[in-house]
């Protein structure tokens, strides 16, 4: 979040104080209004922490308490809370309830209660004789007790729910009592708003350690940060939408998300001096006698790839030639099936580690997968000319970087990297935001098309079928890669249609999908 920092300092230098401030808040009361429908008397709480981040749950506060609205902010650290916004939010007539030890709770409305509450604090501490450090202590317990049991209660009857906690300026998991108010924010009923980002998540990875915010919707500006794309992060944003704020980002954005028009550029199109050949020739070596059916499908999405021809090498030519009778099958081992323009190697293979050895010492780009990937030697993969592109999910993943599965579920972006540089080569992280990252570093591809309904048997072999044919077509690892998956996740949704599949759907409904892309972008 450096690079947002120093442009929002460059640009604050050019504007006068607290604008980009002014501009966020009325961004933020403008999504919350476009929830709400119609803000006049209704019941809007604050979730507000100490730095900037509250400062914009304060002033979109004063913006929607001004319209009608009766907002009333929380306040996890009332001497540190932004001063400006909330003399605003007080001056539109909001209300304040204060999370501390020894201070009085609601500042105005709940007067009778107000009272109540400084009385029984004055009573727990002065009726006590022997006044301890561990009564004293007792006291500011109960006291705590009872603003969070206010607040608690706020949230309860609240129709919407702003969360300002942190934004940017977040280090670490949430502090105990951030953590509780992210609690209560879990069991509201209404909509969750974030401000900037859900508080509890990391904007630079998408990391969760820890209790953090879910939202309905996040607020974020003047850029989309990185996290908000990654899971499990973007489980905890809800939708996004940006509010621009005119920062001027310099340099390379750490994420990409490719859309129709770039997909449509890269996707390859035959011209009339094509041929099979020219074309490309795709090598599938995947399925065994006890998974025939990986090699049907990955030959199912290979077909469905661009490339001109799809050769088949391994023991499940029988079952491939009945459904696809189109295919060149071998049945001698890669090194002798005939010229390939790409390979994808492991889907179901077993323990076939020659087959995959073989496909790694050819001088042609590589897609290694499932069984593949366990199979392949680091130092193999390591010392290929040819691009190679290894397509994992977490768990595959956790066990080639000889970690746990929720690690990598947990640090997705990092995960990605990290393999990528240990085999220089470039991965392709399955899940619900699907990732593909360089060795050599760079932005990394999100794939904005996932859908849960991928998660189905044999969807992954589609899945590299297809990526393996957009490479033999000529597109480089990581073009081949993001594409597949886009082209994948938009054909899971289209075969879906709100119901579940079969992986064999999805293979059949990647030509609509292709056309889908081609079409719109005409
Ligand atoms: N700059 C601009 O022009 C613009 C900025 N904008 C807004 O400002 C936000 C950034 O504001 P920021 O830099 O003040 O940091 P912020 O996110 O509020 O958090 C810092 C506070 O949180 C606390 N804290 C830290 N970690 C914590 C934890 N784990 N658990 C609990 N508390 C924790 C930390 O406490 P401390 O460490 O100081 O004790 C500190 O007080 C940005 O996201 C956007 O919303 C917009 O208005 C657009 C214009
Ligand atoms: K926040």
């Amino acid at each position: 979040m450096e690079t947002v920092r120093a442009a929002e300092r460059e640009l604050m230098a050019r504007l006068p104080e607290g604008a980009l401030m002014q501009r966020a808040a009325a961004g933020l009361a403008a999504a919350c209004a476009d929830l709400l429908g119609r803000v006049y008397g209704r019941r809007v709480v604050l979730l507000v922490g100490s730095g900037d981040n509250g400062g914009d749950a304060l002033y979109a506060g004063a913006r929607l308490a001004r319209r009608g609205a009766g907002v009333t902010a929380v306040l996890l650290a009332p001497e540190r809370a932004h001063a400006a916004g909330l003399a605003a939010l007080r001056r539109a007539g909001g209300r304040t309830v204060e999370i501390t030890a020894t201070a009085e709770t609601d500042k105005t409305a709940d007067t009778a209660k107000n009272g109540d509450t400084a009385k029984t604090a004055d009573t727990a501490k002065n009726g006590d004789t022997a006044k301890t450090a561990e009564t004293a202590d007792t006291a500011d317990t109960a006291d705590t007790a009872k603003t969070f049991e206010t607040a608690e209660h706020a949230i309860r009857n609240a129709d919407l729910l702003l969360d300002g906690i942190v934004g940017i300026g977040g280090k670490g998991g949430l502090r105990p009592d951030a953590a509780r108010l992210a609690a209560f924010a879990d069991s509201a009923r209404c909509a969750v708003v974030a401000v900037d980002l859900p508080s509890g998540v990391d904007a630079d990875t998408g990391e969760v350690r820890g209790a953090a915010v879910r939202a309905d919707l996040t607020v974020t500006f003047g850029t989309h940060k990185p996290g908000l794309l990654v899971d499990p992060a973007r489980e905890y944003a809800g939708s996004v939408r940006l509010v621009d704020i005119g920062l001027d980002l310099p340099g390379e954005p750490v994420l990409e998300a490719l859309q129709h028009a770039d997909v449509r550029r890269l996707l390859p199109v035959p011209s009339g001096e094509s041929d099979k050949y020219r074309r490309g020739v795709v090598g599938i070596a995947a399925g065994s006698a006890r998974y025939p059916g990986a090699a049907v499908l990955a030959v199912a999405g290979a077909l469905r790839g661009g490339a001109g021809a799809v050769r088949y090498v391994g023991p499940a030519g029988d079952a491939v030639l009945a459904r696809f009778p189109e295919t060149l099958v071998s049945d001698r081992g890669p090194r002798q099936a005939g010229r390939v323009q790409a390979w994808v190697v492991g889907p179901g293979a077993g323990d076939d580690a020659s087959a995959v050895a073989e496909v790694l010492a050819s001088d042609v780009p590589v897609l290694v997968d499932a069984d593949g990937l366990r199979l392949a030697d680091r130092d193999a993969v390591r010392a290929r000319t040819a691009p190679t592109l290894m397509t994992p999910h977490a768990g595959e993943a956790a066990a080639l970087l000889g970690v746990p599965r929720e690690e990598v579920e947990g640090a997705r972006l990092a995960s990605a990297r990290e393999l990528a540089a240990r085999y220089d080569a470039t991965v392709l992280l399955k899940g619900s935001t699907t990732l593909v990252a360089d060795p050599g570093g760079g932005a990394v591809r999100v794939n904005p098309t996932g859908t849960a309904w991928l998660a189905t048997a044999g969807s992954g072999d589609v899945l590299s079928g297809l990526a393996g044919s957009l490479l033999a077509s000529g597109l480089g690892a990581l073009d081949a890669g993001s594409t597949a998956a886009y082209l994948h996740g938009l054909a899971g949704r289209f075969a879906a249609d709100g119901a579940p599949v079969g992986a064999h759907d999805v293979a059949d409904a990647v030509p609509e999908a292709w056309r889908d892309v081609r079409d719109l972008a005409d």
